[in-house]
Formats: structure tokens, sequence, C-alpha cells
């Protein structure tokens, strides 16, 4: 699908209410942190996790997950290579109104092309993208396997399965890496405070 607009004639409309004045009345700094990893490397679990701590903060996220987008927004899409991006891009201009509205968008979707990520960075001002990298093993992943997915794509009943018979492209210059140590992992509340960290030094949750 072609990311050139069909539309002509068409003209940016401002209005007097902007992201600074949202971003003062929040008292934080809108921007995109986005969670990219395997299937079962603990995305949501982070995203989650991450959301409800900086909730008792009282900073105001929102989560976009790859999985709930697809029951609507994205739910025309499958998993082909064309489909995965036109969800990412979707998801990214999604995430960019977030941002724009003063809020931390938690986006938390398996990403697997690195050009795709990186077309969703340049979509905002700069530093405003957040790249989480989930650099969990497969092995492990698979291990957990929590919706039996990776059972099904080892039997040949998924096809085209991210890790098995799909690829998936590792961050070069992301911002925040979660490892495991061994095979274990932290917790979901280490790996939140992680986050809460970066986006503190970075000056997001003040205005
Ligand atoms: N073929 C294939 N490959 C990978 N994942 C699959 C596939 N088919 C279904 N699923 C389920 O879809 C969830 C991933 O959706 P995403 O939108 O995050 O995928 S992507 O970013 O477009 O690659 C993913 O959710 P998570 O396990 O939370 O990552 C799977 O539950
Ligand atoms: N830090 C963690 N420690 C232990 N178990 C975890 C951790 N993160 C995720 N899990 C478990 O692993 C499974 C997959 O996590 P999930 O967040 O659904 O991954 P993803 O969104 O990447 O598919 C779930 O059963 C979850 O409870």
């Amino acid at each position: 699908m072609s990311t050139v607009s069909n539309s002509t004639n068409i003209f940016w409309q401002d209005c007097q209410v902007g992201r600074p004045e949202r971003q003062k009345l929040l008292n934080q700094k809108g921007c995109v942190v986005w969670i990219t990893g395997l299937s079962g490397s603990g995305k949501s679990t982070l995203a989650c996790s991450l959301s409800r701590e900086l909730y008792t903060r009282g900073k105001l996220s929102y989560v976009l997950d790859g999985d709930n987008l697809r029951h609507g927004l994205n739910k025309d899409l499958g998993f082909l290579p064309e489909d995965r991006t036109e969800n990412i891009r979707r998801t990214g201009e999604v995430a960019k109104l977030f941002a724009d509205a003063g809020l931390i968008c938690v986006a938390s979707l398996i990403s697997p092309y690195r050009r795709d990520r990186d077309n969703c960075r340049a979509m905002l001002p700069d530093a405003n993208f957040i790249e989480v990298y989930m650099n969990m093993p497969l092995q492990l992943c698979e291990a957990r396997d929590p919706k039996g997915l990776y059972k099904l794509a080892r039997a040949g009943k998924i096809k085209g399965f991210t890790g098995i018979d799909d690829p998936y492209e590792p961050p070069i210059n992301c911002e925040i890496e979660i490892k495991h140590d061994d095979g274990v992992c932290p917790t979901p509340t280490v790996m939140a405070g992680q986050v809460v960290t970066y986006l503190e030094k970075k000056g997001f949750l003040e205005h």
C-alpha cells in the first residue's frame, strides 16, 4: 500500500490549544515508548506494568497493543510482510496523535522489520520515540508459549510465524534494552522501573 497521500487541496488546521498547553495541563511531555520483540518476549507484560507504574505517579499513558489493535483498526490486516508494514505504519500514526495529545503512548507490537520501526521514529520529533527491545531468546519465548502459537507454528499449522519461519530484525540503536540473565528475566516491576528511570532522566515526567 502506498504511503503517498492521495488527497489534494488539503490544508493543515491549527488550534489555539496545542501540544504545549496540553502538556502543561498534564505536567508531562508526550512521547512514544515503542516496545518490540518476539511473541512471548514480555511486551504486553511490560506495557501494562509501565502503564500502572505511571498511573501511580499521576502520569497519563495509553497502551496500543498489537493484538488488541488487530481486533479493530487493523482487523483487515494479516501477517504477510506488507500487512505487517501497514500495521506498524497505522499504529505509528496513532501513536503520534497520542503523543501530540500529551500522553505517554506505549506501543507494544512485534514490529519485526527495522525499516518499519525507523519510519515510525521518523514521524516524531527528535528523542520523542523511545525504542525498547525485549531481548529474550527464542527458546525462552517458545517455552512460555502462553497462547500455544509456537506449538502450532512448529507443527506447520501457522505459516510465517515470527522467529520460526518469518524474520525478526533486532534494533541496532535502541534507547532501552531489556535483557535476561542466563534465561532469567527481570520482574515486570523491574522492567517497568528501567523505562520509568529513562523517562524521568529525559524529563518526560514533568512539564
Ligand atoms: N504469523 C504470526 N507471527 C507473529 N504473531 C502472530 C502470527 N499469527 C498470529 N500472531 C499473534 O499476533 C500477535 C502479533 O501481532 P502484532 O500486530 O504485534 O504483529 S506485527 O507487529 O504486525 O508483526 C502476536 O501477539 P504477541 O504474542 O503478543 O506478540 C500473536 O499472538
Ligand atoms: N518479566 C517476566 N517474568 C516472568 N514471566 C513473564 C515476564 N514477562 C512476561 N512473562 C510471561 O510470559 C508470557 C508472555 O508475555 P507477554 O507479555 O504476553 O508477551 P508478548 O506480549 O511479547 O507476547 C506471559 O505468560 C507472561 O506472564
